[in-house]
């Protein structure tokens, strides 16, 4: 059969990516459809909630509208757990959905906003930086300025290495491995939360954490000693990561399970990281709308890719479990808006979810801010069953021989 195989049974068949819906089809890529195109009013109007119905962009065509009244009447925008799959099987209702949101008025940032994400877009990725601030503002916080340069990036990206190649490689590449089935075993074989060891030059809140950076010889070492996955950044611009690093650590005979560590704002992205060897991506909470979220669990469903879903406070965690399919959540201790790191979060967020979590079979992973192995059993009662940690393991001398250190064990494989 052509269609890759998958070593992921909990999260169901995998279906061949060849299938999957055409570009156009896509809704947060408004910029990308024509239709969509002309859904997307400037910035400035956008913005302006109390703008005349004269001052947005030219409507869609009637048979649209018709038809994203006839879906918002048929679903509500907030689908409940149960109907979102199925919604999703559908990508015209996709886009109707979206449609039917900009019938009542509202922009993907007005949409966000409802949702409590305060991350804004500037949805002008051929646009420069300087023009974006001069219509938006500076951004509010490091992680607005991560995005705003990813949408940017990410359009220079598909310009090079078009959609329709992407999904092609993503579809050739060797199967995926079970990163949840990974970290399940290795949390019930040690008796201590499952290790995902990241790959991490340098970050916006720390600057370079190693000079010497060997990724491929850091990414063996962690394995050797006992990692059940490991996380590459491939962010260029703030943590000194890249692709081309995920690329070579797997090409390099690593048998972890290997996490793409980046800013997704793009399914283009997610395909890229598939093509690339990842075998599971990150979705922040705190960028992402619910219905990006689900479009891109969907997108990680086909390809076999597990989602790590990363929260930091009470209402991304309430919204990412009301989301259907979810099988990994990351609770990070530390604020990618202020770097403020509390491992307290980890404790407060299970005390007053960890019920659901459990009930749902969801899989917590305790990220940032762990040093020592008191830090580890702290959020291992929490009721983490996996930890990230990068610095503390890549500052030191010998990034594999410091997960002894970390754990206060060796781990074994
Ligand atoms: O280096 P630390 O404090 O051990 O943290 C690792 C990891 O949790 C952190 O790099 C991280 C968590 N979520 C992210 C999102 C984007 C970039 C980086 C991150």
């Amino acid at each position: 059969s052509p269609s890759p195989a998958t070593k992921q049974p909990s999260i169901g068949e995998a279906t061949n990516p060849h299938q999957l819906p055409p570009a156009p089809t896509y809704p947060r890529r408004l910029c990308c459809s024509r239709a969509m195109q002309a859904l997307l009013a400037p910035p400035a109007l956008r913005a302006s909630p109390s703008r005349s119905p004269a001052a947005r962009s030219p409507p869609p065509s009637r048979g649209l509208v018709a038809l994203a009244a006839a879906a918002a009447r048929a679903r509500p925008l907030r689908c409940g757990p149960r109907d979102t799959v199925e919604a999703l099987e559908r990508d015209e209702m996709l886009n109707a959905v979206e449609l039917g949101q900009w019938e009542s008025g509202k922009s993907v940032n007005d949409i966000a906003a409802c949702q409590g994400i305060r991350i804004r877009r500037h949805c002008r990725p051929a646009a420069s930086m300087a023009e974006v601030e001069a219509e938006m503002g500076a951004p509010r916080n490091i992680l607005e300025k991560i995005i705003w340069d990813k949408e940017i990036e990410v359009a220079q990206g598909l310009a090079r290495n078009p959609l329709e190649e992407v999904i092609e490689s993503a579809g050739k590449a060797p199967p995926t491995r079970d990163f949840y089935g990974a970290l399940a075993a290795a949390h019930k074989r040690n008796g201590v939360p499952a290790l995902i060891a990241e790959v991490k030059k340098a970050s916006p809140s720390k600057g370079v954490l190693r000079e010497n950076f060997d990724p491929v010889q850091i990414a063996q070492a962690y394995e050797k000693h006992g990692a059940a996955c490991l996380s590459i950044l491939t962010d260029e611009k703030y943590f000194q990561g890249s692709f081309e690093n995920l690329q070579k650590v797997r090409k390099a005979g690593v048998k972890c399970p290997l996490l793409c560590k980046e800013f997704v704002v793009d399914k283009w992205q997610i395909y890229y990281a598939r093509a690339m060897g990842a075998d599971a991506v990150l979705l922040i909470a705190a960028v992402l709308t619910d219905l990006d979220i689900k479009y891109f669990l969907r997108i990680c469903k086909e390809l076999g890719l597990t989602a790590l879903i990363e929260v930091h406070d009470e209402r991304e965690m309430e919204r990412v479990l009301a989301i259907n399919g979810v099988q990994l959540i990351g609770i990070n201790n530390r604020s990618l808006e202020t770097f403020i790191v509390d491992t307290s979060n980890t404790k407060t967020l299970l005390e007053k979810h960890g019920d659901a979590i459990r009930e749902k079979g969801i899989l917590v992973v305790g990220e940032s801010g762990l040093f020592n192995p008191d830090d580890v059993a702290y959020v291992q009662n929490a009721g983490v069953s996996a930890v990230l940690v990068g610095e503390s393991l890549v500052k030191q001398a010998d990034p594999g021989r410091a997960i002894a250190g970390l754990f206060g064990k060796e781990l074994v494989h």
